[in-house]
């Protein structure tokens, strides 16, 4: 039996804790054969403690075999004390009318907070997720906020918008989500970012010939995938959960287990290439391997692309121009 990996999740009595937590210990995001010890962080406030409870109790009465144990704590420091996984997932949603920037100001501090957390008391491989909006700039906080961790260890999900462009180019196509490949997101996790099928194929076919029309990709297409948290936030009157948390699973269990070569989109900290600052969390294509992700490197980028991932880009600089005060 292998030893328990620890996997810390924030805001964990709410919306996507609640679809993301009997996943993990059901053994979805790290393998059927790899016990985990959930770390169960959730505001210090009554009603959200005991709604963390009842998870709890739920999660009992599944009597899952490859869950060790469950910590629940009001306490970042407790929450994140020699986790190997951080899904930092608590934070306020929008609600209708709002773009995720609106929650810049109210969310920013919950990430100042846990990154020096994190700094201090978390394994020195953690491998951080952040969820909760706006991601991007989120992430960038936590680890400008954590000195002393390897900034690499800290991403930001796109992959929800990633597998959302699967989804609409498998619809366009006729094809089967599961054979297209070289799907890209880049940027911010926000309606500025730039989904880009120009290198995906499906069954080897490229998927850019045979959709052959610009419009589409232009008035269609990327309005769909940038808008489509806001679609659902107006269908449901609440903010996507169930696909957010089968989005967290993919990106870790994919960090953790590897992607065999197939590209998926991460959030992470800019190493200066494909013209983004570095340090920047910018969404960009990635593979895995043995637990680490290595970026796409040398694409092309044609002139219609210079200008979405620099539109996404300025973006992120605002947001980080935002939060200045906030870090050390
Ligand atoms: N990146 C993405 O693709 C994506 C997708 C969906 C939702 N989100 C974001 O994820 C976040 C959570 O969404 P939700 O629907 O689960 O919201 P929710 O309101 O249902 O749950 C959030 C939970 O976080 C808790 N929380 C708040 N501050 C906390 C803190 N400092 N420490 C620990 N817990 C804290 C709250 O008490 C609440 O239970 C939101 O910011 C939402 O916008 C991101
Ligand atoms: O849109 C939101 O605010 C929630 C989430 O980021 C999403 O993309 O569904």
């Amino acid at each position: 039996m292998k030893q328990p990996v620890r996997v810390a999740v924030t805001g964990a009595a709410g919306q996507i804790g609640y679809s993301l937590l009997f996943r993990i210990a059901s053994g979805e995001m790290l393998g059927k054969d790899q016990p985990v010890i959930l770390q169960l962080l959730e505001v210090p406030v009554e009603k959200a403690q005991q709604a963390l409870r009842g998870v709890i109790m739920e999660l009992e009465d599944c009597a899952f075999p490859l869950l060790a144990g469950v910590i629940p704590t009001d306490d970042p420091y407790v929450a994140f004390k020699d986790a190997d996984i951080a899904l930092l997932v608590g934070a306020r949603p929008r609600g209708p009318g709002m773009e995720r920037k609106d929650l810049l100001q109210e969310n920013a501090k919950i990430f100042t907070v846990q990154g020096k957390a994190l700094n201090d008391v978390a394994s020195r491989n953690v491998k951080v997720l952040v969820v909760g909006n706006p991601a991007n700039t989120n992430a960038y906080i936590a680890m400008k906020s954590a000195p002393d961790l390897n900034p690499a260890n800290f991403t930001a999900m796109l992959r929800l918008d990633h597998n959302r462009a699967l989804s609409q180019i498998a619809a366009k196509t006729g094809r089967a989500v599961a054979d297209i490949e070289n799907m890209v997101v880049w940027g911010n996790h926000s309606p500025t970012m730039y989904a880009d099928y120009r290198f995906a194929t499906v069954n080897g076919d490229a998927v850019k010939a045979l959709i052959n029309d610009e419009e589409w990709n232009r008035d269609t297409f990327l309005p769909k995938v940038g808008k489509r948290g806001a679609a659902i936030i107006e269908a449901r009157g609440l903010s996507s959960a169930a696909s957010a948390a089968n989005a967290a699973i993919d990106h870790i269990r994919d960090w953790v287990l590897g992607t065999n070569g197939k590209w998926v989109t991460m959030g992470i900290p800019s190493d200066g290439s494909y013209g983004i600052p570095e340090g920047i969390i910018y969404g960009v294509p990635v593979t895995c391997e043995n637990g680490v992700y290595t970026r796409v490197e040398g694409l092309e980028v044609d002139a219609f692309s210079r200008e979405r991932m620099d539109f996404t880009l300025n973006e992120l600089l605002e947001e980080r121009d935002g939060v200045k005060h906030l870090l050390p």
